[in-house]
């Protein structure tokens, strides 16, 4: 069966690589793909089409699922707006505050709806073996050091707080230190996170754990885009078939 997808934030970095990564798949058609101020710009043979049209492209083109890539306001607006329309939602979108999250997370009582901060397989690895890692060095201490492309906004990176949240879940740390300046000497109980924002570098997350005279370092390197549009991708095409609920890209790759 074909899933048809609609495209948000098409002319964006991960937009673009969506269009590309869905088109190349004999399984997918694009059945719209939209930005704010499209000037009659073609992605992939896909014309762009106007953001302000999105609400009748849900339903004169008949997309199974959108995915979505822009920023957490509208990602929040897309959301509802496939409640509305009866359409799943996949969004790789990071920097929402809790009340943009919150608006997600009401559209999956309507709708299948899958959020997931990276949709690289090997991320998803990562996520899993940190937790391990931390329970196995109880006392070490423990920082992360994500780097991203000089045009990220948000900071850390919805990767980097997932991992923190793995890493408190299993751990017993009180604060999270972001940077480090002065004379104040790092506490137990800290987790050091670190933001570099350099070039166009596509995504790193390094976790450092020390203690007893040894060091663990557990990285993931992204070194094309792609990678996460396939991910993203492969989870629309999953979606398709699951009913109204909340899901991440673990319960896609556990299939
Ligand atoms: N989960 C994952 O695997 C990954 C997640 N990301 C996340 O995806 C998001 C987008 O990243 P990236 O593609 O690099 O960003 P870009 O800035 O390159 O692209 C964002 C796109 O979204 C559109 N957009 C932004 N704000 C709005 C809005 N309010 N309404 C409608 N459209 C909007 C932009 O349109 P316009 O051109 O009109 O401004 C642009 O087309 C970020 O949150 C990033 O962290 C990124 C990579 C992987
Ligand atoms: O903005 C990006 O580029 C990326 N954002 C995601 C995040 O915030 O974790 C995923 C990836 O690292 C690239």
């Amino acid at each position: 069966m074909t899933t048809r997808i609609g495209v948000t934030g098409a002319t964006g970095r991960m937009g673009r690589e969506v269009i590309a990564a869905a088109t190349g798949r004999a399984d997918c058609e694009v059945v719209f793909a939209v930005n704010r101020e499209p000037d009659g710009e073609t992605v992939a043979g896909i014309e762009i089409e106007p953001a302000a049209e999105f609400d009748s492209l849900l339903v004169d083109r008949e997309p199974t699922v959108v995915i979505d890539f822009t920023g957490p306001e509208s990602a929040a607006d897309y959301a509802l707006a496939c409640a509305d329309a009866g359409v799943a939602f996949v969004t790789g979108t990071t920097g929402f505050d809790d009340d943009e999250f919150e608006a997600l997370q009401d559209a999956s009582e309507d709708i299948a709806a899958l959020h997931a901060p990276n949709f690289a397989r090997g991320v998803q690895a990562l996520v899993n073996v940190v937790g391990e890692a931390v329970r196995n060095l109880q006392g070490y201490d423990v920082e992360l050091v994500e780097t991203h492309h000089n045009a990220k906004r948000d900071a850390p990176s919805g990767t980097a707080n997932r991992l923190l949240e793995e890493i408190e879940a299993n751990g017993e740390f009180t604060e999270r230190t972001h940077g480090r300046e002065g004379e104040a000497p790092r506490e137990s109980g800290e987790i050091g996170v670190h933001a570099l924002r350099a070039g166009d570098v596509t995504g790193e997350h390094e976790i450092v754990l020390a203690g007893n005279h040894e060091e663990v370092r557990l990285t993931h390197r992204a070194e094309d885009r792609g990678v996460f549009a396939a991910g993203a991708v492969d989870a629309a095409v999953w979606i398709a078939g699951q009913k109204a609920g909340w899901y991440d890209f673990a319960d896609v790759i556990s299939e």
